[in-house]
């Protein structure tokens, strides 16, 4: 068997152009989505990440709002461009660009945004109603995951998803997301304490690999005919790398590939959650 390929970046297109439409009636209504980024340090890859969602937001008709600050910038200086986002009406949604640099802290930052403009979905209160079934932003990995699958035919109501990875962005929430009602998984989520990792990829429908280490699932852990999502990025000489290596291809019926399957799909999602919110916005008027 040869996978077929699980293609992010045409679904992404197509999502795209389906924002597209329902911004041009936000318009209408006068309102313009915006989302704001707060990038700080000068990672390349996190600079690369910011300058693809804005352009992302500039195919879909939403404005930029973009904050760049240097590494050596203050906690103090950092919560003030965060509350000054907060307050800026031009900004309907934003992000705190991650991993922060140096002794900036993540989940500190998290939590200073408002939870009505965190379009990652990553605000502890966002989490806390992800937990309790409530609506929310969604966090865009997870949620593009879902709609990756969704969209493709693949059914998850009553699959074993094994997810690896506990991360906060993307194992931890995705595990919430796959097991409500409306998903029906059934998760098993493995992580670096887990004794044998194979034992559980080999008994699941789909394995997502989380892990951030290339080459992580190899053919014999995959069950014939089985949905293997990659969600691992490393940059390496050769280009990036993800945690499917490319044997799981003659064993899967699916593979979600790196790069062009997941990582389009979060910057799709990104978008979905910022339009949401403005139309909320519009309907509350
Ligand atoms: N607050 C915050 N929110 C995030 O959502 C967030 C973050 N911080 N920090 C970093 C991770 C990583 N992430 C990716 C987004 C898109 C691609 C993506 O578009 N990848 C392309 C390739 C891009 C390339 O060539 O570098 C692909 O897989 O085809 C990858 C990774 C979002 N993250
Ligand atoms: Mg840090």
């Amino acid at each position: 068997m040869t996978a077929e390929t699980l293609d992010g970046k045409a679904l992404a297109a197509t999502i795209k152009a389906e924002l597209k439409e329902r911004v041009a009636a936000l318009a209408e209504q006068g309102i313009v989505p915006g989302l704001g980024t707060v990038l700080v340090g000068d990672d390349p890859g996190s600079h690369s990440y910011v300058r693809g969602k804005h352009r992302d937001c500039a195919q879909v008709g939403i404005a930029s709002i973009e904050v760049e600050l240097p590494a050596s910038t203050s906690a103090a200086e950092l919560e003030s461009r965060i509350r000054e986002l907060n307050d800026d009406p031009a900004c309907t949604g934003f992000i705190v660009q991650l991993p922060l640099p140096g002794a900036l802290d993540d989940g500190w930052a998290l939590g200073l945004v408002d939870p009505g403009k965190d379009a990652d979905g990553l605000h502890p209160v966002n989490l806390g109603r992800l937990v309790l079934g409530e609506p929310g932003p969604l966090p865009c990995t997870p949620r593009g995951i879902v709609e990756l699958l969704r969209r493709n035919g693949i059914g998850l109501s009553g699959a074993e998803v094994c997810v690896i990875g506990r991360g906060t962005t993307v194992g931890r929430p995705l595990g919430l997301l796959l097991t409500r009602k409306s998903e029906n998984a059934t998760v098993t989520l493995c992580h670096t304490g887990t004794v044998d990792v194979a034992e559980h990829t080999r008994r699941a429908d789909i394995v997502i690999a989380a892990a951030g280490r290339p080459g992580l699932i190899t053919a014999d852990m995959v069950k014939p005919g089985a949905v293997c999502v990659d969600v691992g990025i490393t940059r390496t000489e050769a280009g990036l790398v993800g945690d499917i290596d490319p044997s799981v291809r003659e064993v899967a019926s699916w593979v979600a590939p790196v790069p062009g399957g997941v990582g389009p799909m979060t910057r799709a999602m990104l978008l979905t959650n910022v339009v949401e919110r403005a139309e909320a916005l519009a309907s509350a008027r």
